[in-house]
């Protein structure tokens, strides 16, 4: 553990936002720094603060937080207690846990555990791993550093995953499998990473149960054979050729089975988590080793003091047996027992557990693909209405997107009524209503008052009444008999609304001319507000949609976001292919008060992008066209994401 000192983000006895008093610095990796403080507001409980520079190149804590709210409720993920951001650090404040388990390997007089110990530590890995993917999500930086226990009487059994900062989605919003890219960069851990990271390629889920796979040798062998191998290709080559035979010698042989079944597995397949678990349980449950036993460290080490320990034969009966691996982790001292988390482009000698970002600068082994290739591009998501949310995100409100869906389709069915607010569409094959659908939902809570109001602005104009000819502003099918439009209802002159109440909601259509301040107020609809610490959550169901307010809805200081005219926010890696043009900042505090209503569109919805609205436009193409771009605009928008199939 290290103190907070001079040059350091944050100082011993820092404020932050009046609550949580900064008390010393508990780790430092490649992207961030660990400081426990006490919650002032809350009994000075103890947390843990991670921050990131602003200037920091690789900005990782908006996914770490994104990671980790989605993560609320499992077992093996941190609380989360809010985020925030301000012009020198981004922050992250999370319960506190105790040690993390590379320390407490190293402090282990052999730097092993027992296999009790080692299995017991490999089941909760497993199932923290198998949490993260349930989300949607891979790790790729699962290593002993980013698994710690917990420090209270209840927790110090559980173990919990840390660092989000690498992961990435591999569901689309669809929740299928997304598709691989041909090159990705490396990321992850030398030591620890599997060789499809090696190869710079996608990486899968079983990637991350590789890299456990790898702790498991190292926790019950005390060592990796490429540990001092500094050269990313030559461990990358070790691993590919690695017998698995002598990697587990001495270990119970029921062991192979996991490289066994994650060799079988490609980037679409899913593990088979049961089968992992089973593995491990069935030797430990020869052993009569039972899951709340204590653990090594609990014992101080002495169960596996000596220079023999015991463990299990081949064939799994207990033994003890003498290690050959001594020799390769004796000069392995207490005094390297901090690097391994430390900056990743200092190679000391437990470098090659640093995370590593060779984004740009190592070439991938077997490759022939370009640096420029190995970004975190997503593909591009398809938005439908996202099925695999509904176990995941609990009250995701499908009901909502029926709703939408079914008075798009009244529209569509040319129903002109209060219900779809006058709005006459031909039941025309053409008509815009039949290619859009409603894909996202605000997951509104379940409580009475939870009310919230969505304006949507569809660029539609009030209608101009004429005889003849086009007439702006209707929505209709090209081809509409020109006599039949003009007797249309004209189009409200309020933009288009969403009302959503508790569990229904009610769409109304209209256009607007709206001025570009007007335009640029709606950047708040992420459908995504939910206080730190709050009791109620609201969440739209697509990550992209509420990836640029990760930090909002706590911060308490300046926006990053500039507050004149037509900023571009950030593009999010999850999220380049729909820069947000904004006029205006990001609203500050965007957690919504219970029984208030929001108003907002889509960032995305620009007068830039559109043209702004043009005065009594030709109907038919052009309108179609216009609308065609603000559907596409409307994209990961908060409240919803209107798929146009033309
Ligand atoms: N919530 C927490 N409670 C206690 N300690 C923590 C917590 N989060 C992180 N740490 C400590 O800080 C260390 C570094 O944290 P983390 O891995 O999140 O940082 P990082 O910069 O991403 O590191 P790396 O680059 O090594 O992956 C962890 O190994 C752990 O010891």
């Amino acid at each position: 553990m290290t103190s907070s000192s001079e040059g350091e983000i944050l100082q011993s006895g820092q404020l932050i936002r009046d609550r949580w008093k900064v008390n010393k610095k508990v780790g430092g990796g490649g992207f961030g720094e660990i400081f426990d403080a006490f919650d002032l507001q809350n009994h000075n409980e103890r947390v843990a603060i991670k921050v990131e520079s602003s200037k920091a190149t690789k900005q990782v804590l908006k996914m770490e937080v994104a990671v980790l709210r989605r993560l609320q409720g499992k077992k093996h993920a941190c609380k989360f207690y809010g985020c925030g951001r301000n012009d020198k650090f981004n922050y992250l404040v999370m319960s506190l846990q105790g040690k993390n388990l590379a320390d407490l390997r190293r402090e282990s007089p052999r730097q092993c555990f027992s296999v009790s110990t080692a299995l017991r530590l490999g089941v909760q890995i497993l199932l923290g791993i198998k949490e993260i993917h349930s989300i949607g999500f891979l790790h790729r930086d699962i290593k002993p550093s980013n698994f710690a226990m917990g420090r209270t009487p209840t927790t110090m059994r559980v173990v919990y995953m840390l660092d989000f900062g690498l992961a990435r989605q591999y569901l689309n919003a669809k929740g299928e499998i997304r598709s691989p890219r041909s090159a990705a960069g490396f990321r992850g851990t030398v030591r620890y990473a599997a060789v499809t990271a090696h190869k710079n390629k996608e990486m899968g889920r079983q990637d991350d149960l590789f890299s456990l796979f790898y702790m498991l040798v190292e926790f019950l062998q005390g060592s990796l054979p490429w540990r001092k191998i500094k050269d990313k290709d030559e461990v990358g080559r070790m691993k590919e050729e690695a017998d698995f035979d002598v990697l587990l010698e001495g270990c119970p042989s029921d062991l192979l089975n996991i490289p066994a079944h994650l060799k079988s597995l490609g980037y679409p397949d899913d593990p088979d988590y049961d089968l992992l678990e089973q593995t491990l349980r069935n030797i430990l449950s020869r052993m009569n080793v039972n899951m709340d036993d204590p653990y090594d460290w609990e014992l101080n080490y002495e169960n596996i003091s000596g220079r023999s320990r015991t463990t299990t034969t081949t064939n799994g009966n207990v033994s003890t047996r003498m290690k050959s691996h001594t020799t390769a982790v004796k000069d392995r001292g207490p005094e390297n027992r901090a690097l391994d988390t430390q900056a990743p482009l200092t190679m000391g000698e437990d470098d090659d557990e640093q995370t590593g970002n060779c984004l740009f600068r190592c070439p991938p082994m077997n490759s022939t693909h370009t640096a420029e290739k190995h970004d975190d591009k997503p593909d591009k998501p398809k938005y439908k209405r996202q099925e695999f949310m509904r176990p995941k995100y609990g009250a995701v409100s499908f009901d909502v997107i029926d709703a939408v869906n079914a008075r798009l389709a009244a529209a569509a069915n040319g129903e002109s009524s209060p219900k779809n607010n006058g709005v006459v569409a031909s039941s025309s094959n053409n008509d815009f209503f039949q290619r859009i659908r409603y894909d996202t939902s605000v997951d509104n809570g379940k409580s009475a008052g939870n009310n919230v109001d969505v304006t949507i602005d569809l660029g539609l104009r009030p209608s101009r009444t004429s005889d003849s000819g086009p007439v702006g502003g209707s929505i209709t099918a090209p081809g509409t008999p020109a006599a039949q439009r003009a007797q249309r209802p004209p189009l409200q002159a309020e933009p288009a609304r969403i009302s959503k109440s508790n569990r229904s909601i009610t769409l109304s259509v209209g256009g607007k001319r709206l001025p570009p301040t007007t335009v640029t107020t709606r950047r708040d609809t992420h459908a995504f507000a939910d206080g730190s610490g709050s009791t109620y959550q609201r969440t739209a169901a697509t990550t992209a949609s509420k990836w640029p307010d990760s930090f909002d809805e706590t911060a308490d200081e300046d926006p990053i976001l500039p507050i004149d005219g037509a900023a571009v926010v950030p593009r999010s890696p999850m999220n380049h292919r729909f820069p947000r043009n904004l006029a205006s900042p990001p609203q500050q505090g965007c957690e919504i008060p219970r029984g208030k209503s929001i108003r907002g569109i889509s960032p995305g919805i620009s007068p830039g992008i559109c043209g702004g609205y043009p005065p009594a436009p030709t109907f038919g193409f052009f309108w179609s066209l216009m609308l065609r771009y603000r559907i596409i605009s409307l994209k990961n928008s908060f409240v919803g994401n209107f798929l146009q199939r033309f």
